[in-house]
């Protein structure tokens, strides 16, 4: 899948250097601030793919009417969306929240609230479902992570990357607040390892990482260009006990608790050794909303690392021992997911994040065990 070539006022190609002209001119005339004001921005989107015309008010959303929060999830049915989309709807009202993605949901999460089907690939449905619902903040977690990433390296180039380009776009040109979700992949062999942090080489060898940090840059870009209300936090490894995970390399540290409550053995993917930075969905979860209300003057950056805690298979395999004394872990090593793992962070910094809007975790390694055995039945009903 390829972008179409950037096109000026309607479908007619802008020579480049008139284009050049034209961004140094608004460059020079930009407010001491770093962002830059909705009446170029206008003018510039109008020179994008999307055929905006050139004298449309680019802040749509400002004449909406209505200071009601209304939220998009896209990627919604993964192991995180649906978690997600119950959270919000406690805080903004159950009908606010709509949950998307390109699969059918069960029954149960359909007649949880609304529902909608969205591709992140097709532009002008994603554009409908902002419009017609008179969205005002966008959730995009719609991605294919870093093992899976890995066997269908197109795909992911397509969903995380030009999926991303659409979602920026929507959100831009819609005046949305915007949340990404980047993660420990996003850092690579050459990164500080121990411990990473926020500011530092990223050079990932995954597509799933290169597309996180081409995510983070462009959302960054879109920030200071066009203004765009863009937030987003680097994930550890998230732990849930309702959903499965999507075909990561941190993996292990959710299906190590299924087979531990349904068989009491687990065969593990990852070196005994190999730590990794980790976090429960419940922090997880409320990281995510607590950055997206942070008052924009108490971000100093628009990307956080943020963490709970860090451990080895072999650490968390005696934590469940304390609970399962008959518990049994194997080790039948992943090539790709361990080579993966050796190249991620063991500990993350998350020291701007708790400095500048407050992040402070709930759960460690012992509060977590207890948490998601005491969620057996859920762990169970995922299986
Ligand atoms: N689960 C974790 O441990 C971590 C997750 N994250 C990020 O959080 C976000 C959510 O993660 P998960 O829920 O674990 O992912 P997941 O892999 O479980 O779910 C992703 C969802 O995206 C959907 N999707 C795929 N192609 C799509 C398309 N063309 N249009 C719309 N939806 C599409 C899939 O159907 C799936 O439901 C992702 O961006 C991921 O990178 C970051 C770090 C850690
Ligand atoms: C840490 C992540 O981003 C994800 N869980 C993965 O392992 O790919």
């Amino acid at each position: 899948m390829r972008d179409l070539p950037i096109t000026y006022g309607v479908g007619r190609a802008m020579p480049g250097a008139k284009m050049l002209r034209q961004v140094a001119g608004q460059m020079l005339a930009s407010p001491a601030c770093g962002c830059w004001t909705s009446a170029p921005l206008a003018r510039f989107l109008a020179t994008s793919p999307r055929q905006i015309p050139a004298d449309a008010n680019f802040h749509s959303g400002s004449f909406s009417g209505s200071d009601q929060t209304r939220i998009l999830i896209t990627g919604g049915l993964g192991q995180l969306g649906v978690g997600l989309a119950n959270f919000l709807r406690k805080r903004f009202g159950k009908d606010n929240v709509i949950l998307s993605d390109i699969r059918k949901p069960p029954d149960h999460i359909f007649h949880s609230g609304p529902f909608i089907y969205s591709d992140i690939l097709d532009y002008k449905n994603l554009r409908e479902i902002v419009v017609n619902n008179r969205i005002t903040w966008l959730f995009h977690y719609s991605a294919l992570l870093s093992a899976v990433g890995e066997a269908n390296v197109p795909l992911a180039r397509a969903v995380n990357i030009t999926g991303l380009h659409n979602v920026l776009d929507v959100a831009a040109e819609h005046n949305l607040r915007l949340f990404v979700p980047s993660t420990i992949g996003a850092f690579g062999p050459t990164s500080p390892r121990n411990p990473t942090p926020d500011l530092c080489i990223q050079r990932p060898r995954t597509i799933y990482g290169v597309s996180k940090v081409h995510a983070e840059l462009m959302g960054e870009y879109y920030h200071y260009r066009y203004g765009l209300d863009f937030r987003c936090l680097r994930y550890p490894g998230i732990i849930s006990a309702d959903s499965q995970p999507g075909g990561g390399t941190t993996d292990y540290a959710v299906r190590i608790f299924h087979d531990a409550i349904k068989n009491g053995k687990f065969e593990c993917n990852l070196k005994s050794s190999t730590r990794l930075p980790m976090m429960y969905i419940d922090d997880c979860l409320r990281a995510t909303l607590e950055v997206m209300e942070a008052p924009a003057e108490s971000l100093s950056m628009r990307t956080y690392n943020v963490n709970a805690m860090s451990f080895t298979p072999e650490d968390l395999a005696q934590e469940l021992l304390k609970h399962i004394p008959e518990f049994q872990i194997t080790y039948n090593v992943d090539s790709v997911r361990q080579a993966i793992a050796d190249s991620w962070p063991m500990n993350f910094d998350d020291s701007n994040a708790r400095k500048d809007w407050g992040w402070k975790h709930d759960f460690d390694l012992p509060e977590l065990v207890t948490t998601m055995l005491n969620s057996d039945t859920r762990v169970a009903q995922a299986n």
